[in-house]
């Protein structure tokens, strides 16, 4: 008999925990293949006097990142992320990027022998080289394989079970296949593409636009000047898939990761939210303030991304080439002025594409 294949989600936050309810229900009906158990390693805290993997473990409920959702019981909370990946062979990182690094080094040598994992988180790092993949981040730190899967994947509405698409982005078909096995419901398409970079570059960079989206929202302007900003935007997570990872493939920004994830996180997303507040403030309130006003816990990582990308443009002195990216930047880190948000955006923009001679 050949050995079940056992899942652990690493995160639970808004969309780790949308993912533990759809991958809890899924194994649950498919035991001849896998272990019934997920465990979900939770970041402990205390919500109303009571431990958070307390009330999930209980309540079946994350009652501050998912709440009014249940999620099945063969899900099981724990605090360890040691005790959270003991025995499992598919792993499913699913929390800010910013937080990656510290939970790698806790998991370092107790992952189990065969392991494969995969990162639905979305942003980058970088290095003395350039740009580094969250993947890539993880398949060193740890010695697994690492797919991504990225999509216009905002948690509410899935957890709400409404039609969404994701992609699978891999190097290696059976580990995306088994993927698709424990991600897909029938309101949760799952498809694939073997360009691991194309789908991670997108799901980061689509952050940073969002950012623009909301300050456009916050400025009052309309449909029109959103849709030129997203363009904008579009054209820029083209230019720097391509500039860092030469085999990017232009099909993967028609993807759910590419494309549709602009979208939807440019009129629904909490980085717009966020944006288009900190625009109708003038810029007097900081972005660190407004995600605690607005977000109860939840993660911005656009406003991160935004400086990570800045300062691999900066030391490859590539900025001139990146006017988008580096218009947000100044605003959330130098001072910049929102109001001047289209100013010379759009004239900078024009002049690298477009010209009629
Ligand atoms: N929420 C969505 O709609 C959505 C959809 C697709 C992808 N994503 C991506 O998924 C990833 C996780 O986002 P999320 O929405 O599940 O999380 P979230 O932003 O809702 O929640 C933040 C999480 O971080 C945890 N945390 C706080 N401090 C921590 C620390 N010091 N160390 C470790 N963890 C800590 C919190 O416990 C919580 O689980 C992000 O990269 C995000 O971009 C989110
Ligand atoms: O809420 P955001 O801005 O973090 O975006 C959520 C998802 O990434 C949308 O696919």
């Amino acid at each position: 008999m050949t050995e079940k294949h056992k899942v652990a989600i690493l995160g639970s936050g808004n969309w780790g925990s949308t993912v533990a309810k759809i991958v809890g229900s899924n194994v649950k009906t498919k035991t001849e293949s896998f272990d019934p158990e997920v465990r979900v390693w939770v970041y402990e805290e205390l919500v109303d006097g009571r431990k958070l993997t307390e009330i999930i473990n209980s309540d079946h409920e994350n009652v501050k990142y998912l709440p009014g959702k249940k999620l099945p019981e063969n899900v099981v909370a724990v605090p360890d992320p040691i005790e959270a990946v003991a025995g499992a062979d598919i792993l499913v990182f699913v929390l800010p990027h910013q937080f990656v690094r510290g939970l790698c080094a806790k998991l370092r040598g107790n992952v189990r022998e065969g392991a494969f994992a995969v990162s639905l988180i979305k942003g980058v790092e970088f290095d003395e080289n350039g740009i580094v993949l969250i993947s890539d981040v993880i398949s060193k730190e740890l010695g697994v394989e690492c797919s991504v899967l990225m999509g216009a994947n905002i948690a509410n509405e899935i957890a709400d079970e409404q039609f969404s698409e994701a992609t699978i982005g891999y190097k290696n078909a059976a580990h995306a296949k088994l993927l698709q096995i424990i991600f897909q419901k029938p309101y949760f398409r799952i498809a694939g593409a073997p360009d691991i970079p194309g789908v991670e570059i997108c799901g980061a960079l689509k952050n940073v636009v969002a950012l623009g989206a909301g300050f456009c929202d916050g400025l009052g302007y309309g449909n029109n000047t959103k849709a030129a900003v997203i363009r904008f935007g579009l054209l820029e997570m083209v230019r720097f898939a391509k500039k860092f990872f030469k085999n990017v493939q232009y099909t993967t920004f028609l993807q759910s990761s590419g494309v549709a994830d602009l979208i939807t996180t440019c009129y629904g997303g909490r980085n717009r939210k966020c944006a288009e507040a900190f625009a109708r403030a003038g810029g007097r309130k900081s972005f660190e303030e407004l995600e605690v006003e607005l977000l109860n816990g939840q993660k911005l990582q656009g406003t991160l991304t935004a400086k990570e990308v800045h300062e691999v443009l900066q030391r490859q002195k590539l900025m001139k080439e990146f006017p988008f990216f580096e218009v947000i930047y100044d605003i959330v880190y130098e001072g910049r002025p929102v109001e001047q948000f289209l100013q010379e955006l759009s004239e900078k923009e024009l002049s690298l594409e477009g010209n009629i001679e």
